[in-house]
């Protein structure tokens, strides 16, 4: 079996960098089976009946970072040809050709995926935390009415993502926060200022008050929670995924 593995940094989100690399599809010229796609954190793809290689193999893993979404694609392959022949051919000719192919589809990909990813509204949520206590905020009128979730909000065309935690936390609770380290990503369920059903993701960074008291200016309530409450609230349900970050966070500051 002939191996290799590629890493491309795409500024984007993971429904965005998933989905966009589905839409492309892969450098190969057959066509492809699904063997597994788990959206938006991996997917594994294999050459079908009819190529010319016994087998090849291309997976894909999607993980979301500070910097937007690390994408680990390795790519496994066997010609099938004996003897000599067949590792010269491996090992010489197509790990070549798999680098060139892979090289002008991932210089591609990563272009697209950011380039749409200025069409996808995202969210950004703040987990504020002060001693060992995080901030959680009950939501008020509108569809997830009376749940609880991160300070944020939607970020807006042209603004980055830490200027509008920023921002939301000075609207939303009148403080001045300083983002210190990026928590984690989930999907939304819902649609995202008239986008496409779970296109958009939450993503949550831990935040330090730089100044002033937090007050609820557009959430129901607020509560400074330690991390054996945080499961018993009501959140909002897709936030659920990033409570283990939040609690590690919490033990260990
Ligand atoms: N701020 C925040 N939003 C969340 C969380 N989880 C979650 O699904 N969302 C959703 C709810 C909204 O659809 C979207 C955030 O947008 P938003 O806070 O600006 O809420 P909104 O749509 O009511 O705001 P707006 O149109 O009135 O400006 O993300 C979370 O933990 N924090």
């Amino acid at each position: 079996m002939h191996r290799l593995r590629f890493t491309t940094l795409v500024e984007a989100p993971l429904t965005v960098a998933f989905d966009v690399a589905r839409t492309l599809g892969r450098p190969w010229p057959w066509p492809l089976q699904e063997v597994v796609s788990v959206r938006p954190v991996r997917d594994v793809y294999s050459v079908g009946p009819g190529s010319r290689w016994r087998w090849l193999t291309h997976s894909r893993r999607f993980t979301a970072t500070g910097a937007g979404t690390l994408v680990d694609e390795q790519v496994d392959w066997e010609t099938g040809l004996p003897g000599v022949l067949g590792t010269v051919v491996d090992e010489l000719v197509l790990r070549r050709r798999v680098i060139r192919a892979m090289q002008a589809h991932l210089d591609a990909y990563a272009a697209a995926a950011a380039r749409r990813a200025l069409d996808v509204v995202q969210v950004v949520g703040a987990a504020v935390v002060v001693g060992e206590r995080v901030l959680v905020a009950q939501r008020s009128g509108g569809p997830y009415d009376g749940c609880w979730e991160f300070p944020g909000g939607k970020v807006e065309p042209g603004e980055s993502e830490l200027s509008a935690l920023v921002r939301e936390c000075e609207e939303e609770l009148g403080v001045a926060v300083v983002p210190q380290a990026f928590l984690g990503e989930v999907v939304l369920d819902g649609v995202v200022a008239g986008g496409a059903p779970a296109a958009s993701t939450l993503r949550a960074w831990w935040a330090r008050v730089e100044s002033g008291e937090p007050v609820a200016h557009e959430h129901a309530a607020l509560r400074w929670v330690t991390a054996d409450e945080l499961d018993d609230l009501d959140w909002i349900a897709a936030d659920r995924p990033l409570l283990p970050a939040v609690k590690a966070l919490l033990a260990r500051l």
